[in-house]
């Protein structure tokens, strides 16, 4: 590989398959735009889709909204076309509430399927909203949470056996952007009868999942990062066919009743997924979320995973040829097929150099400790954008 310049750049954008689907994306003028990884860029056909929700449907049909319009199966639909991005066949996956109500939800559900049982297994660095979740439901059900650091889980797995009910983590750590082996870590804590809990927040629309051939138990994630359903999108649930008619859900809402017009005091859930479903979705918002969705359907998630492996090469080799001395330490893995769609520089001056960016139009993030975090959704950054933040990252250190 020649040294990474503007003109190679240039001409990995020229050769990039991907390359006219940054059409699809409505993005500022001049901004180069790596924080997709936190809220992906709103797509074209979005404002569209929810104004016709808003005027035609909601407008005009009003209450009969939810049965002329189908708006109250948009959470199994739109949930379908979230669970073939997770290798998930129909029927496993819902949308409905944020991934914090969903894991509290299958954490306790699963926990409750193995009664017997007293350790939760966490993921030690993963989102806070985890740990903060994990702990309540082990105040309610008497549990003990350890948390275990993730190259650790499958031998602590081995070591605890059976006193785990229920291991959860993250597909990708949000901090560091690596990726981990869902199907290794699923198989290890099966051998031992433990269930899984996976958060694919970072992971979903990034790379190619595939939860119903690694045999993952339950599964929670986001829509407003890489798939660009918008702030406060509705997260998604996907628990695996053999465990719907077991799931004893603490959220068990109306939505989630076999019949929820029946209007008994006496909860029954809905056979299948639906039994996931609490009150009210926030259907405009979903309804967002489907309209996003339709990229999806133009392109094939190897390709969109080939070309955030590229991109994320093709930054850390700029990095390495034009920032060496200036102070940045790369906390990512080197090796492709070990990152998700991002990555992450630690600098002792972070918060400035992020700010100098911003200045000059360029949108990462940081989190602490002192970590900058460079997102790179294949359907919208360019080879040429990457060049543009190494080139200013070199000019503010
Ligand atoms: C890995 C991870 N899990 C959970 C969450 C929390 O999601 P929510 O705010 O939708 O509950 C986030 C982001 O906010 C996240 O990055
Ligand atoms: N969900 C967010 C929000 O509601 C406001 C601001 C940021 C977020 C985020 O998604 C943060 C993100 N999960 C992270 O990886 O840090």
């Amino acid at each position: 590989m020649p040294t990474p310049s503007r003109e190679t750049a240039e001409r990995l954008d020229r050769a990039d398959p991907l390359i006219a689907l940054r059409e699809r994306f409505s993005l500022p003028e001049g901004m180069v735009y790596l924080d997709g990884n936190s809220l992906g860029a709103l797509s074209v056909g979005v404002p569209a889709a929810v104004q016709t929700a808003i005027v035609e449907n909601w407008g005009r049909h009003l209450i009969n909204v939810w049965t002329e319009d189908g708006w109250w199966d948009v959470p199994l639909r739109v949930g379908d076309r979230v669970g073939r991005l997770l290798g998930a066949q129909a029927g496993q996956t819902v949308v409905g509430d944020s991934t914090s109500v969903h894991l509290f939800n299958v954490l306790t559900a699963a926990a409750r399927l193995r009664p017997d049982r007293r350790l939760l297994l966490v993921e030690e660095g993963g989102f806070p909203t985890n740990h903060y979740l994990a702990a309540s439901v082990a105040r309610i059900l008497g549990l003990e949470v350890r948390r275990v650091p993730m190259p650790d889980m499958a031998s602590t797995l081995r070591r605890l056996g059976e006193r785990v009910a229920v291991v959860t983590a993250g597909a990708v750590d949000f901090r560091t952007g690596e990726l981990w082996d869902v199907c290794a870590v699923t198989d290890a804590a099966h051998d031992v009868g433990t269930l899984v809990v996976w958060d694919l927040c970072h992971a979903v629309g990034a790379l190619p999942l595939t939860l119903d051939a690694d045999g993952v138990d339950f599964a929670v994630g986001c829509s407003y990062k890489f798939l660009s359903g918008g702030p406060g999108a509705p997260g998604f649930v996907y628990a695996a066919r053999r465990h719907h008619g077991d799931i004893d859900q603490p959220l068990s809402g109306w939505h989630g009743h076999a019949e929820p017009f029946a209007m008994v005091p006496d909860y029954e859930p809905t056979p299948g997924i639906g039994r996931l479903r609490v009150g009210s979705p926030n259907i405009l918002s979903m309804l967002a979320l489907d309209a996003a969705l339709d990229v999806f359907d133009d392109v094939e998630m190897t390709a969109v995973r080939e070309k955030n492996v590229a991109l994320g090469d093709f930054f850390i080799e700029a990095v390495d040829a034009h920032l060496a001395g200036c102070g940045f330490e790369l906390v990512t893995p080197r090796r492709g097929d070990r990152r998700g769609s991002q990555v992450t520089l630690r600098h002792p001056e972070a918060e400035g150099i992020m700010r100098a960016l911003n200045k000059q139009g360029i949108m990462g993030d940081v989190r602490p400790p002192g970590l900058l975090r460079f997102g790179f959704n294949s359907l919208y950054i360019s080879y040429t954008d990457i060049f543009t933040v190494v080139e200013a990252l070199r000019s503010c250190t």
